[in-house]
């Protein structure tokens, strides 16, 4: 089912010292922010050669990394993204073998204006995972 790893995302309080840190200290390309408020987050990556990097800011008072960032207010790791081919079948089967897809079940345009999923953190030890259709 899992292709790609298509990125790896981190929740940070301000996106612009986390952009401003990755180009200063780490001489990394970075994407100019983008406001996704059906997803309650601005967005950034990071590009590298083999995968991305999201950086994501509160957008909203429903933001779903709001929780996230009161329990972890210096940022974190939030989720990871892999790629499927088929996302409809892939929830699917994953419903079937009893794992929990998040939000009414039903794929969001993403970031890259793609479907995308999550999966409960608790079903995949305490690691939040996106699938991305490619
Ligand atoms: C940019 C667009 C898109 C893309 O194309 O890439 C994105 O990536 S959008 C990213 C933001 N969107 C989402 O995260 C949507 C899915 N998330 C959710 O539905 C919720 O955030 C959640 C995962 C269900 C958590 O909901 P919340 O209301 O925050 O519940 P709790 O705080 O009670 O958490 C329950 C439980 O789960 C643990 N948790 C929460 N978030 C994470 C996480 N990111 N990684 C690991 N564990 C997480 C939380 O700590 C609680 O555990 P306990 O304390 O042990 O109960
Ligand atoms: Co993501």
């Amino acid at each position: 089912m899992l292709g790609r790893v298509n990125h790896i995302a981190l929740a940070v309080p301000d996106l612009g010292r986390a952009v401003e840190q990755y180009r200063s200290m780490l001489g990394a390309s970075v994407t100019e922010p983008e406001a996704l408020p059906e997803h309650g987050v601005r967005v950034v990556f990071v590009t590298l050669s083999n995968t991305k990097v999201e950086l994501l800011e509160p957008l909203g008072a429903d933001s779903p990394i709001s929780a996230f960032l009161a329990k972890n207010p210096a940022g974190g790791m939030h989720h990871i993204c892999y790629e499927v081919d088929d996302i409809l079948s892939a929830r699917d089967s994953l419903v079937a073998a009893g794992g929990r897809v998040l939000g009414d079940g039903n794929p969001k345009t993403g970031a890259h204006g793609k479907p995308v999923l999550f999966l409960h953190p608790k079903d995949f030890f305490g690691t939040l995972i996106e699938l991305e259709q490619v």
